[in-house]
């Protein structure tokens, strides 16, 4: 696909991105990004913004007398730092005569389905109304254990929540390298296709603001991209990035991840994000875990459960476990909690999981 064509894309802008090296927000990136973003909006490519940047901007803000343990930090600078990054990127959008609205959301607004789809349709109403969205994860009411990994993993959800034909992460390096980036010898990968892997390359350090790192990254975008969406990685402190990576003929470093040509439907899209926030365990039996992974992709069925855990309604996502207690499986359910332990082992009842419901990793 030319990059032109695309009509709606999610730009996730990292910590470093915004923030210079002395921790302050970097104004200048800021508005040129925005600048860029208008010109797309302009050119008739929706734009959905996810944004870092809150706890950043708030601990450069805020002059403490007091030590503070992590979640008081983190709840403290966001709650600041949200309100000026957001404040920022309006007056910003609003010098090109465009609306931008806050997002704010948590793990739990994608963990059931009417949350989902809530959310969907909030930022569907801005975009129908050429407002652009500006979203981050609600980091001052956010349980620790219950967080995104990043706003790498949230920027995935969006993406493949908005069904958005691109997904472009903005950090501060070019992209995935093919060792460790600092070292001389590694150079980058410019594309990355399905059946190429990476991981190996992938080390566990990150900038001083990030919290995921590459792997995360990496991880996010194979999912997304799986699913039919392209993801590039790119340097979002190169000027003029984001125009140089919709105009094919510039030669701009960048990780291409291609998509799959397979696309996904909207409910599987949806459970494959979902492993993190499954309600329930189903234990299954030899037969029925080898039913459900064959490539004819059978239903779960009553008969081949053995085991049912958690408490959850009908609709809500589980994990599907083997006997040898690995989980090889998500989906949407279709009993409740009591329903489901009532009808273990049964025959000729309805499937606990529809194919179209389950997702295999
Ligand atoms: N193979 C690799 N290729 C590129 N970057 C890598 C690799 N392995 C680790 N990294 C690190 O990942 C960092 C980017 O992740 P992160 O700090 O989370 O950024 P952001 O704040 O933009 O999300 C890079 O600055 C780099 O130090
Ligand atoms: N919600 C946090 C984002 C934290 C985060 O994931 O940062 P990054 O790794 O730079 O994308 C904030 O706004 O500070």
């Amino acid at each position: 696909m030319g990059h032109s064509a695309y009509k709606l894309i999610a730009v996730k802008i990292g910590s470093n991105v915004l923030t210079r090296r002395d921790g302050t927000l970097d104004i200048t990136r800021m508005s040129a990004l925005v600048d860029q973003v208008a010109e797309l909006h302009r050119r008739g490519t929706g734009v959905i913004l996810v944004s870092s940047g809150a706890v950043a901007s708030g601990r450069s803000e805020l002059k403490l007398s007091q030590q503070l343990d992590t979640v008081s930090a983190r709840q403290l600078y966001s709650a600041v730092g949200q309100a000026k990054l957001i404040n920022r990127y309006y007056e910003l959008f609003r010098d090109h005569g465009i609306a931008c609205g806050q997002v704010l959301t948590t793990k739990e607004n994608f963990s059931t389905r009417r949350h989902y789809l809530n959310q969907k349709h909030c930022m569907e109403v801005m975009l129908e109304n050429g407002v652009i969205p500006v979203v981050n994860e609600n980091d001052t009411v956010s349980l620790t254990e219950l967080m995104f990994t990043d706003n790498d993993e949230l920027s995935g959800l969006i993406a493949s929540m908005m069904d958005v034909q691109a997904l472009v992460i903005l950090s501060n390096i070019d992209g995935v390298y093919d060792g460790d980036p600092s070292l001389p010898g590694s150079s980058l990968i410019a594309d990355i296709r399905q059946v190429e892997d990476a991981a190996a390359y992938i080390t566990e350090s990150r900038s001083s603001l990030g919290r995921g790192g590459m792997a995360t990254k990496y991880r996010i975008a194979t999912k997304v991209a799986s699913e039919g969406i392209a993801v590039i990685i790119a340097n979002g402190k190169r000027d003029n990035i984001l125009l140089d990576l919709m105009d094919e003929d510039a030669q701009v470093p960048r990780t291409l991840f291609h998509p799959s040509q397979e696309s996904a439907s909207g409910v599987k899209k949806w459970i494959a994000h979902s492993e993190g926030f499954s309600k329930g365990v189903i234990h299954v039996n030899a037969g029925a875990a080898e039913a459900i992974t064959a490539p004819a992709r059978a239903s779960l069925l009553p008969v081949g459960v053995t085991r049912v855990e958690g408490s959850f309604d009908d609709g809500d996502i589980v994990r599907v476990v083997n006997p040898e207690g690995n989980v090889i499986a998500w989906g949407r359910i279709g009993y409740d909690s009591a329903t489901a332990l009532a009808t273990v082992g049964k025959r000729d009842e309805k499937p606990f999981i529809h194919s179209d419901y389950l997702y295999i990793d």
